[in-house]
């Protein structure tokens, strides 16, 4: 059996079984997801993250690439309570390490009682608990990985359902799941994925029916183009928003966002609709919320837990955006119609832009 240290940022170092070898640091988050690992683990979203399972049995449906949110594992390392060999196998195959036989319950309540905080692992045949320790210090901050985008975002743009006949849809790409690509195009959308410092003349040469900022890691202030972007054409041009996407349009339009505790990770995460008084569940992973929308933008939606912002609708602009992932992927279907709304807006907002004689 491989040594596997955890070294964490409050001095303590815990001690597991190695399932894939490899050192490795990141902010350590969970999740309470009792189903979606391979979705889970395939979120752009936890890039320099390790990401920690509170359900104890990783694994007991095997591993399918259908269900894969992206093309390689983003977390920087794994912890649960026990991996299956087919999650251990597919980890160390994408060379992230895995340590399991935590005291999970542990883990979790050190996060949320301390809040999300660096930590450092080391896995192998002869490692010591000075390598995680040596990790950890090599640890950043997550606001000091500035340059996350580009760890995630496509190089090039990439243009889906090219014959398809709704509305053209300009996704800026900061670390976007498959899952939203796909529920853009299962509704007859023509999707084109642009960088996420796409120039303006690049979302100009789409000419988009709705310019649509997707979910990704990391703090929003550090996507400054994308901002731009947002301020550029928000105008003119429906804009909509997931996760980071939220925040990114809420720091455009004169709001502000902020680090939580330990953010919401989960299937289960309970959202208030402050207009129908309607309650629907959501899955969710995040770390920052917006705090304050700002003079342009209106809170329609919160969680019921700590009445975050869940929903946020622009005033004089067309603006939707959600704090949580209405794809799914893990978790519950109960948002998917906000894709419907997207498409909506767009569509009334292209329908006004015809000339009257026409
Ligand atoms: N899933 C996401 O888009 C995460 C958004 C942001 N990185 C956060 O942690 O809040």
């Amino acid at each position: 059996m491989t040594e596997a240290y955890v070294a964490l940022e409050d001095g303590r170092v815990l001690e597991g079984r190695g399932r894939a070898p490899g050192t490795a640091r990141g902010e350590l988050v969970f999740t309470t997801a009792y189903t979606g690992y391979e979705e889970s683990l395939t979120d752009p979203s936890y890039e320099e993250q390790v990401l920690t399972f509170s359900y104890p049995l990783i694994g007991n449906y095997g591993v399918r690439e259908e269900r894969f949110e992206d093309d390689r594992v983003h977390p920087r390392a794994a912890l649960a309570k026990e991996f299956t060999e087919d999650v251990a196998e597919w980890l160390e195959s994408e060379g992230v390490p895995a340590v399991d036989h935590l005291d999970t319950r542990e883990v979790v309540t050190t996060i949320r009682d301390g809040g999300a905080m660096k930590c450092g692992i080391a896995v192998g045949e002869d490692v010591t608990e000075e390598d995680a320790k040596e990790q950890l210090e090599a640890c950043k901050a997550m606001s000091d990985h500035t340059e996350i985008g580009e760890q995630v975002s496509v190089d090039e743009v990439e243009v889906y359902g090219e014959d398809n006949d709704g509305e053209t849809v300009a996704l800026v790409d900061c670390g976007a799941k498959g899952s939203i690509v796909d529920s853009l195009l299962a509704r007859d959308a023509e999707v084109h994925v642009l960088p996420h410092d796409a120039s303006v003349a690049d979302v100009e040469a789409v000419d988009p029916d709705v310019l649509f900022i997707s979910n990704g890691p990391g703090d929003p202030v550090n996507f400054e183009q994308t901002i731009h972007l947002v301020e550029e054409f928000v105008e003119d041009t429906p804009v909509a928003g997931i996760c980071l996407g939220q925040q990114i349009v809420a720091e455009a339009l004169g709001g502000t966002t902020e680090k939580m505790d330990f953010g919401h990770r989960g299937v289960n995460q309970p959202v208030l609709d402050l207009a129908s008084g309607q309650v629907v569940m959501t899955t969710q992973n995040h770390g920052y919320t917006v705090a304050e929308p700002g003079e342009h933008l209106e809170v329609t939606q919160i969680n019921v837990n700590d009445d975050t912002p869940e929903g946020i609708d622009g005033i004089e602009y067309d603006v939707i955006t959600r704090q949580y992932h209405p794809e799914a992927n893990p978790g519950p279907e109960d948002t998917l119609d906000f894709f419907d709304d997207v498409l909506a807006m767009a569509d009334s907002r292209s329908e006004q832009a015809v000339p009257a004689d026409d």
